[in-house]
């Protein structure tokens, strides 16, 4: 759908999918094992990069998605349920976007779209933090890691509620509904309250999929029976081989196979091979029926008229989410406290809380090495699709592309030129990669730097400095060069020595540029998630012991006072 000179003057609707901790190779056409059949049409129209990377933790990579900024000058520098108090209140760590970074909706709306969300937001919650004060006309904002999908709840320790706004106003959501169809639902309200082609329309679609609770309709889980029996070794290896079938990987590249925490599946009881194999069938169902909802959205644009003139981005926060809810510590009192259970029966359906946990996460980042929260490939190598007017089809792009891209490539394709120009952006447009002006956006020497709680990269071109902090990394900075090593296998900072320095200087200039914050020492993420999870529900536990205290002391009370009545 080669764009007409006719089309292109048109300015485009644009939609923007993120799917919820998507690895890179989740979606079919990225060699996926679940059925993404819309996505999958998207990235054959429209164009596949193979070489992008975001930051390695929600938050943080929303933020460069929305505004083209680092995530610290943005403001959003980590997430807040792993900021420690010693970060707290230094600039870029306040954990909502700064006086003068413009998002996307800002300046769309700039000129003349309509800006439209549903979602998760993560972005703050104070006054204006919302997404009715970044440039949204219409928002069902959900203002957390991640709710429930089945119904208004909480999933995890960490939060008492299911924080849902709709325009900033607290939203009533009905009591039942599943995730990925309630956005797209709202969205496409949001969409129809102007007639088509009126005003062009700004969308973001941020879903749950494929986010901790892991939940699908059962009906979609039950198409991946035995999908995953053999177990993450496996899927692994299959996937491996995948990403050299598919031009992911060059075909001599060196892989990895499971890394040495992961464990024996061979070694899990039968009960535990079902639980985990079936939360992977869950987790293909959260996917399948997620592109289903992108499939309804997109017909309703076709029936509107407006699909051939929609840009669509399809990508992912970061790669695929480890944390594993269930077995925290005081997690069975929780679950049993909001009626949540962890067992074969009904896993994925209302009611259940499931998850894939590290050794899943570990499989489905092949062929990179760990996942989320650490910036290995496996937290960074997500996919990227851009499909709609102006994208010949069919493309796929090995040229670097880094999550700050994004907000300037679709200023460009919508000529967005007027309104104030807010801080400057550290992105570049990627439209002269996608209409064949230029092979790459930058130099084969310009660095571009990444941290998010002291797990950090620098890239030059394919060559990457990278630095993975405990409790999976020691802390020790190594050099890669992903063009022939993408498993991250051999460190070359001692055969290239003078590189190396080079590159560690530019990390330590990006850091000065940035304003990153020291961390306290000791710091791990893991701990400090806990750490936080714990101070949050203290109010909700001193609730619960002043209830349990009344209802004692009652019953101290009732039973004096019955004794005294039957002695008188
Ligand atoms: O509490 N957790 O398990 C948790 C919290 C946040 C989180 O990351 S986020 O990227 O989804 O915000 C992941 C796990």
């Amino acid at each position: 759908q080669a764009a007409t000179p006719a089309v292109a003057a048109k300015r485009p609707n644009i939609v923007v999918i993120l799917v919820d901790d998507a690895a890179l190779m989740d979606f079919g056409a990225f060699g996926g094992e679940a059925r993404t059949p819309n996505i999958d049409r998207l990235a054959r129209s429209g164009a596949m990069f193979t070489s992008y990377r975001t930051s390695p933790l929600c938050s943080p990579s929303r933020s460069m998605l929305l505004t083209g900024v680092d995530n610290h000058r943005a403001g959003v520098a980590t997430i807040e349920e792993i900021l420690p108090p010693s970060q707290k209140g230094k600039h870029g760590y306040n954990l909502h976007f700064e006086p003068g970074v413009l998002t996307i909706a800002d300046r769309l709306k700039a000129n003349g779209y309509r800006t439209l969300m549903a979602g998760k937001w993560h972005l703050g919650h104070g006054e204006g933090d919302l997404p009715n004060g970044h440039g949204f006309d219409r928002s069902l904002a959900l203002d957390a890691s991640g709710a429930d999908n089945w119904q208004p709840k909480p999933y995890m320790p960490y939060y008492t509620e299911a924080p849902w706004f709709e325009d900033g106003k607290p939203a009533k959501l009905p009591k039942n509904f599943y995730s990925s169809d309630l956005l797209v639902d709202r969205l496409k309200g949001y969409i129809d309250e102007k007639p088509a082609g009126a005003q062009p329309f700004f969308a973001y679609l941020a879903f749950q999929a494929v986010h901790i609770p892991v939940q699908a309709p059962k009906e979609v889980s039950d198409r991946y029976q035995g999908r995953f029996d053999a177990g993450w070794a496996a899927v692994r290896a299959a996937r491996n081989e995948r990403a050299k079938a598919l031009g992911l990987i060059p075909a001599d590249a060196p892989t990895v196979g499971m890394p040495d925490f992961a464990r024996d599946w061979n070694k899990l009881t039968p009960e535990e091979k079902a639980i985990y194999a079936r939360a992977m069938e869950v987790y293909s169902g959260m996917l399948e029926s997620m592109d289903a909802s992108i499939g309804r959205l997109m017909q309703h644009l076709q029936a509107r008229g407006e699909l051939d003139n929609t840009l669509f981005v399809v990508t992912s926060d970061n790669g695929p989410e480890f944390s594993d809810p269930v077995h925290a510590p005081g997690m069975d009192i929780w679950m049993a406290l909001h009626g949540y259970a962890w067992k074969l029966k009904g896993q994925g359906e209302k009611g259940s809380l499931n998850f894939i946990g590290r050794d899943w996460a570990a499989a489905l980042a092949a062929p990179s090495r760990l996942f989320k929260f650490y910036t290995t490939e496996g937290g960074l190598r997500v996919p990227l699709i851009l499909s709609g007017p102006g994208v010949a089809p069919g493309q796929r792009i090995a040229a670097p592309a880094f999550v700050t891209d994004i907000t300037p490539t679709l200023v460009d394709f919508a000529g967005a030129t007027a309104g104030p120009a807010g801080v400057s952006l550290d992105g570049r447009s990627l439209k002269p990669v996608l209409t064949g002006q230029a092979k790459t956006v930058r130099g084969a020497d310009e660095p571009v730097g990444i941290e998010v709680s002291g797990n950090a990269a620098l890239f030059r071109g394919h060559l990457k400095l990278t630095r993975v902090m405990p409790p999976l990394g020691d802390g020790q900075w190594r050099l890669f060069d992903l063009e022939t090593d993408p498993a991250e296998t051999k460190d070359l900072a001692k055969d290239r020595p003078e590189l190396f320095q080079a590159m560690l200087k530019d990390y330590e200039a990006y850091e000065a540029r940035v304003g990153v914050a020291k961390l306290p020492p000791g710091y791990t993420t893991q701990q400090q998630l806990m750490s936080n999870a714990l101070d949050r529900q203290k109010g909700s536990i001193a609730v619960l012991a002043g209830g349990a205290l009344v209802l004692v002391l009652g019953g101290v009370g009732f039973l004096i006072w019955r004794r005294r009545k039957a002695r008188a």
